[in-house]
């Protein structure tokens, strides 16, 4: 073991290096305000999702209750507009963490996803509504850092760490590849992957490189591709149509996968980034042979070798996305889109699926197995680690 990966692995152990994500107390600060400033379309959606906040029956935990806090706040004054508190002001240290978690959120993005989050804990309401609202019908438990729900036959697989950007932890690829099975067994037609706040997708949380096993950094790389391969196989063995709906900047891993999904549908705010170079890392998610048979070789050695962030503009006319939609009217404008998709013949539409791809599915599972090969020895390498080290020292960020 050389020097540097010591003093790395000293310094992943080192508690100072090792956030907590902390736990919040319920108190009267932070429950929701009700009065808001009037808004356009989904201003009596809006309200009616305030009043359902108060009428829940079961408390919804201090993790939703900080989202919805951060999202009515977002949806009624925009980004975070109040001076960060002190550190030991927790409460308000954690209301202010999860409204400026939002980042640039729009407005009218948060008053969407507000009513989206307390439709889920509500369960089906009986009063119209004037817009699709995809996850109210019924939500799936046991899931830390993913809201599953299921509605007019599409099950909507949510990223939920929006403070954290939606980066997956480990327990997180476990969970989404559970989220894929179940998806694959149930009634549901179509499936989608979207991601909760400003982010769609930060990539891989790089805070998993700290847990290192007993058996050191060879074991900890070998159980990161183990883990890698599984689930990027699930998503080359996904049998129903697989929709990505990309609500904002997406990176690393996220951005990789996209070429084993149908259909990739994107804000205008997105961008599309993979700096494996700067992270010491090599393309995985079968990028290595997805991009360069979308958009060309070169195009393909930009984004993977050069770390170049693709517009989502850019991302489409490459082949990557198959469409743009403007970020205001983005989620409405997609949700219509694929309700009326869901109500396709599904056994046509998998049918198809698998016609497309299958004679692909072999190529694929070898060079997901190659890319992890070739990851294993790059995550012990010491250009991975101080990248790593760089960026959970605050010294860098993409
Ligand atoms: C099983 C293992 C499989 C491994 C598969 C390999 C995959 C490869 C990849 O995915 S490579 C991509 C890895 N991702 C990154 O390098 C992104 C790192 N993050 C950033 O550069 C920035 O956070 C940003 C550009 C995404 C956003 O910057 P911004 O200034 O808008 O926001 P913050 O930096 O303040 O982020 C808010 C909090 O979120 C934390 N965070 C964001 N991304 C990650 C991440 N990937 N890993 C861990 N933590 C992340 C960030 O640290 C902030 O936390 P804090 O509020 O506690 O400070």
């Amino acid at each position: 073991m050389s020097e540097i990966v010591r003093r790395i692995v000293r310094r992943w152990y080192h508690p100072s290096l090792l956030r907590s994500s902390g736990q919040y107390t319920w108190s009267p600060a932070l429950q929701l305000h009700t009065s808001g400033t009037a808004m356009s379309v989904t201003q009596k959606d809006f309200e009616n999702a305030m009043n359902q906040v108060k009428l829940l029956k079961k408390d919804p935990g201090n993790e939703v209750k900080l989202k919805l806090y951060a999202l009515y706040k977002q949806a009624t004054e925009g980004p975070c507009n109040i001076p960060k508190p002190g550190a030991f002001d927790f409460v308000n240290k954690a209301k202010w963490d999860a409204w400026n978690g939002l980042g640039s959120l729009p407005k009218e993005t948060a008053r969407q996803n507000y009513v989206d989050l307390v439709s889920s804990l509500s369960g089906p309401s009986s009063e119209s509504s004037s817009q699709v609202k995809p996850g109210a019908d019924s939500k799936q438990e046991g899931y830390e850092n993913l809201l599953v729900t299921s509605e007019d036959r599409i099950t909507k697989i949510l990223l939920n760490r929006p403070t954290k950007k939606n980066a997956i932890t480990t327990q997180m690829y476990h969970e989404i590849m559970l989220a894929l099975k179940a998806a694959s067994q149930d009634d549901s037609v179509l499936t989608v992957l979207t991601g909760s706040g400003d982010y769609y997708c930060s990539g891989n949380d790089l805070t998993n490189f700290t847990d290192i096993p007993p058996g050191g950094v060879e074991e900890k790389a070998k159980n990161s591709s183990f883990l890698l391969r599984d689930f990027v196989n699930c998503f080359i063995d996904f049998p129903k149509p697989l929709v990505a709906v990309v609500n904002g900047p997406a990176v690393g891993i996220s951005v990789t996968i996209l070429g084993l999904f149908d259909i990739v549908y994107a804000s205008d705010r997105a961008t599309f980034h993979t700096p494996f170079s700067h992270l010491g890392q090599s393309p995985e998610g079968c990028s290595s042979y997805t991009f360069p048979k979308i958009m060309g070789s070169s195009k393909a050695a930009e984004m993977l070798i050069f770390g170049k962030k693709l517009t989502a503009g850019e991302a489409c006319a490459q082949g990557l996305v198959t469409q743009v939609f403007p970020d205001s009217t983005f989620q409405k404008e997609v949700w219509t889109r694929l309700k009326a998709y869901s109500k396709l013949p599904p056994n046509a539409m998998r049918i198809s699926k698998e016609i497309i791809r299958k004679n692909e599915k072999e190529k694929l599972h070898a060079v997901n197995a190659e890319e992890c090969n070739v990851l294993l020895s790059r995550w012990q390498s010491d250009e991975c680690m101080n990248a790593v080290v760089n960026f959970l020292s605050r010294k860098a960020k993409l």
